[in-house]
């Protein structure tokens, strides 16, 4: 999907929620569990119930890999059931890879050609020539972790190497990478604030903001300092619209939480 797409994909639904697939056998509502494959009739249910309320959907990974051959099949039905029924929406695989340029090639392949998600999150920390294989796929994106959500983003994110944030380095390095138009940002909700120095290094990027909901990110705030001319936001939330009930009327429950979201989103676009 081009950022073209996405951007009007936004205008056209007034929003700019991301639904995080974070599905767990725990939690899911146990009358599912005497189906074939809970994780993915979870999904769909979820998918069918929220897919004009949200432009993007985001899988995360472990969720799947956490059930070996199973959770892989269910992740692959789940990708195949939104690329066949709901092309328009853009596909995140928060997978978190980055590995040597060789191996990196084949993560790139996996999540690009055999799966065709249309993004993986990315983990910076080894360098260019780690970034650059994802990079190289045409109207796909690679979303680089630069401020995440979680406390442990202090140990070293938020630390000055040679007077300069280490985030900041990040994001001004990346940007000298070749294709760096395919890149987008992962920023946490919880780091809002970092958002107006964020957008003076990359104003145009697109960010992938999760940390509202369950982890009590402000989603005014993620749009006050974040949003520019195009949105330029893909604001997640998982646990609090997928779990929002245990019952039979999980899926109902978890459009209603969604819509709520979604109104803030419209009420802030205007
Ligand atoms: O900085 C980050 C990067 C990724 N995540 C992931 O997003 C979702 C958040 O789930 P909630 O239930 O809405 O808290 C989850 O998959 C995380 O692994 C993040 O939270 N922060």
């Amino acid at each position: 999907m081009t950022t073209e797409e996405l951007v009007a994909q936004i205008r056209l639904k007034k929003s700019f929620l991301c639904i995080g697939l974070d599905t767990d056998l725990e939690k899911i509502p146990s009358h599912l569990l005497k189906e074939e494959d809970p994780i993915f009739e979870f999904n769909k249910a979820i998918i069918d119930a929220t897919h004009h309320l949200c432009v993007a959907y985001k899988p995360n990974i472990a969720f799947y890999e956490a059930y070996g051959i199973k959770g892989w099949i269910a992740l692959d039905k789940t990708i195949k059931y939104l690329n066949t029924n709901y092309p328009e929406l853009f596909t995140i695989a928060d997978a978190k890879r980055g590995d040597i340029g060789n191996t990196s090639t084949r993560y790139a392949k996996a999540f690009f050609e055999d799966m065709e998600f249309d993004s993986v999150t990315i983990a910076p920390y080894m360098g260019k020539d780690s970034v650059e294989p994802f990079l190289a796929f045409k109207n796909k994106h690679t979303i680089l972790l630069a401020l995440t959500s979680n406390k442990g983003a202090y140990d070293f994110q938020i630390k000055l190497i040679s007077g300069k944030e280490l985030y900041k380095e990040v994001l001004e390095t990346s940007i000298t990478y070749e294709n760096s138009e395919n890149l987008m940002y992962v920023v946490g909700a919880t780091k809002a604030t970092f958002l107006s120095e964020i957008r003076k290094i990359i104003p145009n990027s697109f960010l992938l903001v999760p940390g509202v909901g369950a982890q009590g990110g402000s989603l005014e705030d993620v749009y006050k300092y974040g949003a520019n001319k195009q949105i330029g936001l893909l604001v997640n939330s998982s646990r609090g619209i997928i779990y929002a009930s245990k019952d039979e009327d999980f899926a109902q429950k978890a459009a209603k939480s969604a819509l709520q979201l979604q109104k803030q989103m419209k009420k802030l676009m205007h």
